[in-house]
């Protein structure tokens, strides 16, 4: 189960076991491969609260009675099937009113910004002090904001409910960040700049919707060679290359001994460009995951990651996989692309 963490770890090019300032300190101990437990399964610590800053956001909760109803609401209801199939039929917005949708984004891309910022400050040890007085006032002020819009949307939404009653067209409550505008451009940008890819994307929507309508949710299980191009270019540019896990007692992990409390940073894009994992790692080639080989990497959470793994992998998996679909098909259908200054690495 571990034989891919224990290459990784022998050559210390995937997983990097990154030492919190005030944590136990980390003894490198090569022992016995035996290992029974995951790293998925360690406990939870996006960074140590950075984006929203309070530890009661779901995002960083430790695992417990608060992260157990939180995820159970978002697959149940928020991201559930259900919803699912409410929102294939509209087009979602954030909120009409007072350019909610721009606050928004600023909002999400302030957080990256200064979660980018924490995590820094705490992998190189005596910065995380700095972070004491420099980032908790942006922190504090970014999450009031988040609270503000957050309370206004839902004061909207519940004052339409008593207006329209219970059966109103909910279609006013999706989230989204810039993970999946990221990973629809990195997608966008290897199928044109692989002009064999894209023909054959084009020829398949053609043939299966042809050109008098759009791609829709349903016809993608008849696009497997796009949606090959949609793993292969998830692969290569993962949305969030890093996540953690805290380890919540102490434990053997692939030969080494790993204290409690140790913080341990998971390196997605190394490991799908693990050439001892991956051949020809760095190349775009789809048709991998058109092979019996590949399908069952991809059925592997410990080797292929773009969401992560284990009980904390992203819940909205389903959601945001079908704006991916809708959005790159459509673009692959309405428009021609041309790269300026040459034809792609296939061309
Ligand atoms: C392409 C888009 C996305 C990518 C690549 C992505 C990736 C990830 C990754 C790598 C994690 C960490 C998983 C782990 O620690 O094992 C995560 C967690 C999470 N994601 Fe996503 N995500 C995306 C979109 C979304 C969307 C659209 C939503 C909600 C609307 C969402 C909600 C969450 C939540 C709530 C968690 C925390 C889960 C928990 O702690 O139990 N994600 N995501």
């Amino acid at each position: 189960m571990l034989s891919a963490i224990n290459m990784a770890l022998s050559s210390f090019s995937v997983w990097a076991l990154i030492l919190h300032f005030l944590s136990p300190p980390l003894r490198w101990t090569r022992k016995s491969s035996k290992d029974k437990m995951s790293i998925f399964s360690l406990e939870y610590n996006l960074l140590s609260g950075i984006i929203f800053g309070s530890s009661t956001s779901f995002f960083n909760a430790p695992y417990g009675d608060y992260w157990e109803f939180m995820r159970k609401i978002c697959t149940t209801e928020l991201l559930g099937t259900r919803q699912m199939k409410k929102l294939k039929t509209r087009s979602a917005r954030c909120s009409g009113e007072d350019n909610q949708a721009e606050k928004c984004k600023g909002l999400v891309i302030e957080s990256f910004d200064l979660a980018r910022k924490l995590a820094l400050f705490n992998v190189i040890g005596p910065l995380k002090r700095i972070d004491m007085w420099y980032l908790r006032n942006k922190i504090a002020d970014v999450t009031k904001r988040y609270d503000e819009l957050f309370e206004n949307v839902l004061v909207e939404h519940e004052e339409k409910a008593k207006r329209e009653g219970p059966n109103m067209e909910n279609k006013d409550l999706m989230g989204d960040s810039n993970t999946t505008s990221d990973v629809i451009l990195w997608i966008l940008a290897e199928i044109v700049n692989h002009p064999a890819a894209f023909k054959k994307v084009r020829e398949d929507i053609d043939s299966v919707v042809g050109t008098e309508r759009l791609v829709d949710e349903a016809d993608i299980q008849n696009l497997p060679y796009f949606q090959a191009c949609v793993k292969e270019a998830m692969r290569l540019h993962p949305a969030n290359p890093l996540f953690d896990r805290v380890c919540r007692e102490n434990c053997k992990l692939a030969g080494y001994d790993i204290p409690k409390g140790i913080t341990m940073i998971m390196n997605s894009y190394s490991i799908m460009r693990d050439p001892k994992i991956w051949d020809s790692p760095n190349d775009f080639i789809p048709k991998r995951f058109l092979t019996e080989k590949y399908n069952a990497k991809e059925q592997n959470f410990q080797v292929y990651v773009p969401f992560g793994g284990g009980r904390r992998m992203c819940p909205g998996i389903n959601m945001t996989s079908s704006v991916i679909n809708c959005s790159v098909t459509a673009m692959v259908q309405c428009f021609d692309w041309k790269v300026i200054g040459g034809d792609g690495p296939d061309g």
